[in-house]
């Protein structure tokens, strides 16, 4: 089944008058379980794109089907409910409350998305949250302060964030662009294991190591998808260099 299937996206943003078209007919299928990079030169519109496609912009035309339903024509809080519950975003800039421990920062979106119901859940939100920082190894700082953790482990806290409510897909903008060599390959190795068990994730990243570990990469130019290449889902087997130099020589001849 298609996670998202997009058709003659276009954004265009006007600014004192004058109209940038951002993004130009953007056509692309993402699979269920897919894991995809969008890279592209600086200003292509690859941002613009995972918010467009999320609806934390409005598409100027177009469609985004989103396992089956269409998004460009809901309304706002209608969008932001499904986004809530549906959606997990991780940002390069990680947006934790610095009032809040790790813990809380993590349970607030299924606690939000609890609001006005029965409190009944909350021991599941907790088991759900526990389950998860272990799983990406924060157990030990889940009562740590935002400002007290490295920002690897604070990137790992955001996808256990991301994906408290259990959502269909995670979107992520430049996930490893804030952290050092050895955080970013700790990053990766959790998204592709969350990959691995099934979630669709559609990143953006300028960085080659980042993307060699996706399935596929497309390559966004002046809005518009101009090539893509299909590494192939990885796994731990497989030689990352061999990996890293084909799509190195895809992007060269691409000119990035
Ligand atoms: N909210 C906005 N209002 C007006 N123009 C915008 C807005 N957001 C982005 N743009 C413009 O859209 C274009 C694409 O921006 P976008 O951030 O999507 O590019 P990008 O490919 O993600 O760039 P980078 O790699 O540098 O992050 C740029 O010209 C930018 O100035």
């Amino acid at each position: 089944m298609e996670a998202l299937n997009i058709t003659n996206l276009c954004k265009t943003y006007v600014v004192n008058k004058r109209s940038n078209n951002v993004l130009r007919n953007v056509n692309l299928k993402i699979e269920q379980g897919e894991m995809v990079a969008v890279m592209g030169p600086s200003g292509s519109g690859k941002t613009t794109l995972l918010y467009t496609i999320s609806g934390m912009d409005r598409a100027t035309a177009g469609s985004v089907d989103f396992f089956g339903r269409e998004l460009t024509d809901m309304k706002g809080n209608e969008m932001s409910d499904l986004r809530l519950r549906e959606m997990g975003f991780v940002f390069q800039q990680m947006y934790m409350l610095k009032n809040l421990s790790i813990y809380d920062n993590i349970v607030l979106p299924a606690y939000q998305a609890q609001a006005g119901h029965h409190k009944a859940g909350r021991a599941d939100i907790c088991e759900r949250a526990v389950m998860l920082m272990k799983k990406l190894g924060i157990s030990e700082v889940s009562e740590n302060a935002v400002n007290e953790v490295s920002g690897g482990q604070l990137q790992r806290a955001c996808i256990c964030r991301s994906l408290i409510n259990q959502p269909k897909i995670i979107f992520a903008d430049e996930p490893t662009g804030a952290l050092n060599k050895q955080s970013s390959g700790e990053v990766m190795d959790e998204l592709n294991r969350i990959n691995h068990e099934g979630m669709s994730i559609l990143l953006v990243t300028h960085d080659m190591k980042v993307a060699s570990r996706c399935e596929r990469v497309l390559y966004i130019e002046d809005g518009t998808i101009r090539d893509e290449f299909a590494l192939g889902k990885w796994d731990i087997t497989q030689d990352m260099r061999v990996r890293e130099r084909n799509l190195n020589d895809w992007l060269i001849k691409l000119g990035w």
